[in-house]
């Protein structure tokens, strides 16, 4: 027993420390990380794996402290035998075992809370890769299976073979140093009592006792009625007890495991009692002896349940995120120069780093938008430097082109370039795409990178640099024209909107209906731009809205105008300052965005001299001048987003077998470790999606994957239909046709409008799709792409005709019902009733609302 046991933590010990120093030595052994982003072709070998077999849980293992701490009372329950030996303790009586009151119920395994998939300023460009071809689906022996512990400790290399002996010497150290101990009758582990401390006899006599007892060689101890439940008490308070499961989990004895485990130790605690232990026990409260029993815990749990703790704690290896940077060993052999420039919106930043890139002989600008890639790759094809546009969406590569515009996601690692720019850089620590700049950051071979943002991230950047080695240099930047707040809001509402205000509401149905009142009410024209428009289609209403002789004047937004169009905006009008987040709940609108998106007004380059912002309603005006006066160095982001590798996950899933895709990303999310300077982004979008597709059989591990990470807002039914119904099709071997039913007219509504997005978005994906798996399957995306083309001409000739003359209102009570509604939007009437003056210019707004609140109005008429 004692050769297992020291086996067993001799291979705790060793696994833990390996981790450390395997880790480091994948990078210098040259491996490099394979990307589920770049499609590096070893990513696409789809594994059909089945995934069947054991299974394990729990949160994430505890700390290196913990597991000392957790060592060091085993390592004193062991040697408190040979006291107990040498004071000649022996079983008097015999005792009917505890166990029926001591299990402790299973607990479910923590599951991370659902959050808002994608902002508002995420075009969904997604993630890029390789095609997963039909004829590998079978070919499980070639799947890239590389992960992390596996990559650097593989036996065909000197250097791993060197880390092998070593680790072989630490393991013989560590096995010799623990016996030594344990023959060293040292004190046992204690309970402590107030003036009192009590000895628990050791696990070899309690296991002997137990040994004897089950094999009828001694009696069982009878327990009086009080000792009976006293002692179960003790159990039960064990069992349930967070920390001693917290313990457990230094052991690798998971939270799944720790239930059963629990139970098991009760029988045994039962059969191995002594007439002295159950005194002790009898003697102490509940609860107290909980430390002392978990030396006598720990290595009945590591000898019983050797093999799950084995599986679990291989598992938890691909769970270990620590040090990324060393994931990526080409750009760790280069001395890479790092450049932030640093400045508020406005102020040339990103203008001083394209220049270094454009002046390179190669570059890559990866930005968080697709709208962005684009504006980047028309600007530098238009001036002459050919370049190249990658995007989930779109691949557009001219011939010579050495210079490349892509979405962030798409950003490719294998290939070195000159200058890379990296612009909105503080969107690193976004909870759920902030790994892609993690990734581009780290990973880029590039001589040069730019990184552009503003001061929040540059402690986490400076740290970042730190760990890979390499030098910072900080440009700072001020913006170019003033930014003032009108302090006094909009004293007449909307209809005191003037020629190159920008209006920014975090609603869709909002943006239709203050465009309306605007139009109705000021006689102006009203431009629109948010996150659901196609990208061409913001483009050109930000081309429109630019453009002084276009007759379009105002422009209404979401946040989506805080990053990447370049708009000529005289004043920024927020139109409230919260928001609805992904669980639907309001939430203020953050101090970065407010800034952000305030300093989009009096862009350098345009007509205004300075820029404007405030708020609808006075009483936002406080909110919006301490996020104005809230210095940007003070809103530091923490930590940078990090997630798995495609290979992370399968090797993971290997170890997972009897679980879905979602159960899987789920439990990686829940027991990745990861050290301070990141977070484990969260991806309910894509555990959304694995949920979805759980029924759908007959997709390799990677095919799920691509699924999974597709850009769909699976919040919309239009959308999780076709993603459903693609995979169905994949699945099944058949042909995946768009299959979008559209209507080819101009729309009419703003309900007309939407679904035509929705079928836009529909197109995307499969386009997306298209990208990614064999043509064979999802064969004619030049029509797909012709469609969506067509789709966006006839959404924009819509929006430009909506809401034109309408029929009257007639119904004073539905007159009201508008006027109360669009009240408060039109500060300069008290109340309803002098709304009513004005409803002759909203009288198609009335119209529109008719259509759209029909309960609400037919309960007010
Ligand atoms: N040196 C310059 N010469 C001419 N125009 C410039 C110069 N620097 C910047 N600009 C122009 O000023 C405007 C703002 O510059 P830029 O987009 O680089 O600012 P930014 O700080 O990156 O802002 P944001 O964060 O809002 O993108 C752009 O229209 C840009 O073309």
């Amino acid at each position: 027993m004692q050769d297992q046991l020291l086996s067993l933590r001799s291979c705790f010990h060793t696994s833990y420390q390996a981790g450390k120093t395997d880790q480091a030595q994948g990078a210098a052994d040259g491996q490099e990380r394979v990307s589920q982003i770049t499609g590096d072709p070893r990513g696409n070998r789809a594994r059909r794996a089945s995934h069947r077999g054991a299974s394990s849980s729990g949160n994430k293992p505890a700390s290196a402290a913990q597991r000392r701490s957790v060592e060091q009372a085993i390592k004193s329950a062991a040697a408190g035998q040979t006291d107990a030996k040498r004071r000649g303790r022996s079983p008097r009586r015999a005792m009917k075992p505890a166990e029926e009151t001591a299990a402790a119920p299973a607990e479910a395994p923590s599951l991370r809370r659902r959050r808002k998939s994608a902002s508002a300023l995420d075009d969904g460009s997604g993630t890029n890769g390789g095609v997963p071809r039909r004829h590998r689906r079978s070919s499980s022996a070639e799947a890239s299976v590389v992960p992390l512990e596996g990559r650097s400790s593989g036996t065909n290399n000197a250097s791993s073979r060197r880390a092998g002996g070593r680790k072989q010497r630490q393991l013989e150290a560590i096995a010799a140093g623990m016996l030594e101990e344990e023959q060293g009758h040292r004190a046992g582990t204690t309970i402590t009592e107030p003036g009192k401390k009590v000895r628990l006899p050791s696990f070899q006599e309690l296991d002997s006792l137990a040994r004897q007892r089950k094999a009828g060689k001694l009696p069982h101890m009878d327990l009086t009625t009080e000792e009976g439940p006293r002692i179960a008490a003790h159990l039960v308070a064990f069992s349930k007890s967070a920390k001693m499961r917290e313990s457990a989990r230094a052991l690798y004895i998971n939270n799944q495991l720790f239930p059963t485990a629990a139970a098991e130790f009760s029988k045994w605690f039962g059969r191995g009692m002594s007439a002295e232990l159950k005194d002790t026990l009898v003697e102490v409260e509940p609860g107290q002896a909980e430390d002392a029993l978990f030396g006598l815990f720990a290595p009945f749990a590591l000898t019983t349940f050797s093999d799950q703790i084995k599986k679990y704690s291989e598992a938890i290896k691909m769970l270990d995120l620590r040090k990324p940077h060393l994931w990526y060993p080409m750009a760790r052999a280069l001395q890479r120069r790092l450049v932030y420039h640093m400045g508020p919106t406005n102020s040339g930043k990103t203008y001083s780093a394209l220049r270094a890139m454009c002046a390179a002989e190669s570059g890559l600008y990866c930005g968080p938008l697709r709208l962005l890639a684009m504006e980047v790759y028309d600007e530098l094809n238009a001036s002459g430097t050919f370049c190249n546009l990658i995007t989930g969406q779109e691949r557009k590569e001219l011939p010579f082109a050495q210079h490349t515009a892509c979405t962030i996601e798409m950003t490719n690692l294998q290939k070195r370039v000159d200058v890379a720019v990296i612009d909105e850089i503080q969107q690193i620590g976004d909870d759920s795409r902030g790994w892609a700049w993690t990734r581009a950051l780290q990973g880029l071979p590039a001589n040069e990178i730019h990184m552009c943002g503003d001061g929040s991230a540059l402690p986490l950047v400076r740290s970042l640099a730190q760990h890979m080695g390499e030098e910072l240099e900080v440009n700072s930047y001020e913006r170019f024209t003033p930014l003032s707040i009108e302090t006094v809001g909009l004293k007449r509402g909307y209809l005191d909107v003037q020629p190159g205000d920008c209006v920014v509401a975090f609603s869709r149905r909002d943006i239709y209906d203050i465009k309306q009142l605007i139009e109705a009410s000021t006689g102006q024209r009203v431009c629109v731009v948010y996150g659901a428009l196609p990208p061409e289609m913001r483009r050109t209403q930000a081309r429109l809205f630019n453009d002084p002789d276009s007759g379009y004047d105002v422009l209404v937004a979401s946040d989506a105008v805080g990053m990447g169009l370049n708009l000529n905006i005289r004043r920024i009008i927020f139109h409230t300052m919260e928001k609805t987040d992904g669980n639907y709940a309001r939430v203020p609108i953050s101090i970065s965005q407010i800034k952000q998106i305030a300093g989009r007004a009096g862009r350098r380059n345009s007509v205004y001299g300075q820029g404007l912002v405030t708020c609808l309603n006075k009483s936002d005006i406080t909110q919006l001048q301490e996020a104005i006066a809230t210095p940007l160095e003070s809103l530091s982001t923490p930590t940078a987003g990090l997630f798995p590798e495609f290979e992370q996950l399968e090797a993971f899933a290997g170890n997972q077998l009897e679980h879905d895709f979602h159960t899987i990303l789920t439990r990686f999310g829940a027991e990745a470790r990861v050290d301070g300077t990141y977070m484990f982004c969260k991806q309910e979008s894509v555990i959304q999606a694995a949920r979805l597709l759980s029924k759908v059989d007959g997709l390799s591990l990677q095919e799920r994957f691509w699924f999974c990470m597709a850009p769909a807002n699976l919040r919309n039914p239009v959308l999780s239909a076709a993603l459903l119904r693609f995979a169905q099709k994949y699945a099944a071997k058949e042909t995946v046709a768009a299959d979008i039913s559209w209507k080819d007219r101009v729309p009419q509504t703003s309900e007309e409008l939407c679904e035509l997005e929705a079928a836009h978005q529909v197109m995307s994906l499969w386009v997306w799709l298209s990208h990614r798996f064999d043509a064979e399957y999802f064969p004619g995306r030049g029509r797909v792409e012709e469609d969506s083309e067509r789709v966006v001409a006839i959404m924009t000739e819509g929006l430009q005709q909506m809401f034109g003359p309408t029929a009257v209102l007639t119904n004073p009570k539905l007159q009201r019902a508008v006027c109360s509604r669009f009240a408060s939007w039109t500060n300069g009437a008290k109340n309803a009733g002098e709304m009513v003056d004005y409803l002759s210019p909203i009288q198609p707004l009335a119209m529109g609302m008719m259509h759209s609140e029909r309960p609400l109005l037919r309960e007010v008429a």
